[in-house]
């Protein structure tokens, strides 16, 4: 697998605050990454430092093998950090014209990366007429002019109508297809289901997970169990290994424990009955994505 970036104990403080607290993951290619955290929590300073226009504190990041400058390395980064901002008396292919020269880039990409992000048959009108939506679009198509190794995406859907952000989403989606690593910041927990393989979070500049979003998800969930000879009940789930972390309701005696599988309801009724037990109540659950992350988040 090759490493992209990797950050190490990467700190950024202004004055008594510290915004990023030695925060460290690595990303690796052809994965979509989300840096995913409340406002403030660290996301575009974390974003800031590795592009070179926030200076650490300290700690280390490299791009690529260890070998590349930062400076040589950002020649194969797109990245958009901020607003969109383009000459807005100057149609879209002429703008995109304009940073060709500046990337010093043939401009044969051009046509190719507006049809990607839909805006082809707009090209020949000026940014000016251009909605939010499609500056974003604009935005990318820019960013991807040089065929990046990896396009750095910092809220990418703030701002746009629920139809803008599906179709930014599915452009997304589009480029990751093509093998192009994808690190985008987002504070929508939803966001980053939606379009990531992997979420790195943070919270107050700290980071509390990084890993698949599929990892995350894969907590089994638990089960609520009662039956009325609740102390054998109890020593089956306290012996099991389908089982762990139970806790008992001392006014209702429900049994509360978490799966350390992925076990079917009828499976553990099943099994229960087979030891001479009867529930009276087995309720499995499993906790969102969303309960995870407010979890985390809120510790
Ligand atoms: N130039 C600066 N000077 C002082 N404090 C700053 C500066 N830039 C960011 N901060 C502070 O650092 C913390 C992290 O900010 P950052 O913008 O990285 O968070 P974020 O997760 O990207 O949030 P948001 O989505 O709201 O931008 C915040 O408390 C912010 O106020």
């Amino acid at each position: 697998m090759k490493t992209i970036l990797s950050l190490q104990q990467l700190t950024k403080k202004f004055g008594a605050l510290t915004a990023v607290d030695h925060v460290s993951f690595t990303i690796e290619k052809g994965h979509v990454y989300g840096i995913l955290g409340p406002n403030g929590s660290g996301k575009s300073t974390t974003l800031g430092m590795v592009l070179n226009v926030v200076n650490k504190t300290s700690g280390n990041f490299y791009w690529f093998d260890k070998s590349y400058s930062t400076h040589r390395a950002l020649k194969k980064v797109g990245a958009i950090i901020e607003r969109p901002n383009f000459y807005p008396y100057m149609t879209a292919y002429q703008n995109l014209a304009l940073v060709c020269k500046i990337k010093e880039v043939t401009e044969e990409n051009i046509d190719k990366k507006l049809e990607l992000v839909g805006l082809l048959e707009r090209k020949n009108d000026k940014f000016s007429t251009y909605s939010l939506g499609m500056k974003q679009r604009l935005a990318i198509a820019s960013a991807l002019l040089n065929d990046p190794e990896i396009l750095i995406l910092d809220e990418p859907t703030n701002g746009l109508d629920p139809q803008g952000i599906h179709q930014i989403r599915e452009i997304i989606k589009k480029i990751a297809s093509t093998g192009t690593t994808i690190l985008l910041a987002s504070h929508l927990l939803d966001e980053v289901e939606k379009v990531c393989s992997h979420v790195i979070i943070l919270r107050k500049g700290k980071m509390l997970y990084a890993g698949s979003v599929d990892k995350l998800n894969a907590s089994f969930g638990y089960v609520e169990l009662k039956a009325e000879n609740h102390e054998d009940l109890l020593s089956i789930v306290q012996n099991h290994s389908w089982f762990t972390a139970e806790k008992v309701d001392p006014e209702n005696h429900i049994i509360t424990a978490n799966l350390t599988e992925n076990i079917a309801a009828d499976a553990l009724n099943k099994m229960f009955v087979e030891k001479g037990i009867f529930l009276s109540h087995l309720i499995k659950r499993k906790e969102s994505l969303e309960e995870q992350f407010l979890q985390l988040t809120n510790q």
